[in-house]
């Protein structure tokens, strides 16, 4: 099937304080399609933001939408044990669980490489995703993609080094999105950091279906305006 654009918010940007409020809005008022939710375990990246307890609560409060496509909990695992929390995020109602393959190339509790986690996230009824940071090549993604094992759903190309949101756009890393969609015509593509209306062009030419925005979406006066003009850009280039 045809990738079609996909509008993730990063909560990282929200207002903690308002969290759940914020989420639902994102979903339900402001037309985004997806929850991008950043993990962070300030072992993988030097930051932590929230657990499985807070995303129950933000389930509770965004419901579950029947339509695969609308309203998906994307969790970006920035955690250096992804095998560790996978349960109590597939309890908490993740619904896509997107981990790093350096940390699970190098987990050691237990120590679950890629492979393996793929068919562990898929075993919990969860699509599964790889992302991987600035300075990993994208060469590590194609056993994945092309192995006999099971396949990621979603690859995320990290456009800033994982840890903060309001980071400028690293464009040297479009090479790997345009490698990966020339490969794999129909692959879910997320990119993630420092995307908004100024950067939007290069990720949706490399050939980018999933946007992350934080700053660019919730920091706007208008997001569902940000929000269209994302999906519109992605949509324009994807029929190209
Ligand atoms: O994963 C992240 C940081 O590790 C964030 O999702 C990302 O930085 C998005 O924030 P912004 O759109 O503000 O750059």
């Amino acid at each position: 099937m045809a990738p079609k654009p996909i509008i993730a918010p990063s909560i990282l940007a929200s207002d903690f304080g308002n969290l759940a409020h914020e989420c639902s809005r994102i979903i339900k008022s402001e037309g985004a399609d997806w929850l991008h939710i950043d993990i962070m375990d300030g072992h993988f990246v030097p930051n932590i933001t929230i657990g499985a307890p807070v995303v129950t609560c933000i389930r509770h409060s965004v419901g579950k939408s029947e339509d695969w496509a609308k309203g998906v909990f994307d969790c970006h695992m920035m955690v250096a044990e992804p095998q560790k929390w996978l349960q109590d995020f597939k309890d908490a109602g993740c619904d896509l669980y997107c981990f790093h393959y350096e940390a699970a190339e190098t987990s050691k509790d237990p120590k679950t490489p890629s492979t393996e986690l793929i068919r562990n996230v898929h075993a919990l009824g969860l699509k599964a995703g790889v992302a991987i940071k600035p300075g990993t090549e994208v060469d590590v993604l194609y056993p994945l993609l092309d192995g006999s094992g099971e396949k990621p759903d979603m690859v995320l190309v990290m456009t800033v080094e994982p840890g903060f949101g309001g980071q400028k756009f690293r464009p040297e890393c479009m090479p790997k999105v345009e490698a990966l969609r020339k490969k794999y015509p129909e692959l879910d593509i997320e990119v993630d950091g420092g995307l908004g209306l100024g950067t939007i062009d290069q990720a949706a030419e490399a050939g980018a279906n999933v946007i992350v925005a934080g700053t660019a979406v919730f920091g706007a006066q208008n997001p569902k305006e940000v929000i269209e003009k994302l999906r519109e850009t992605v949509q324009r280039n994807l029929s190209k």
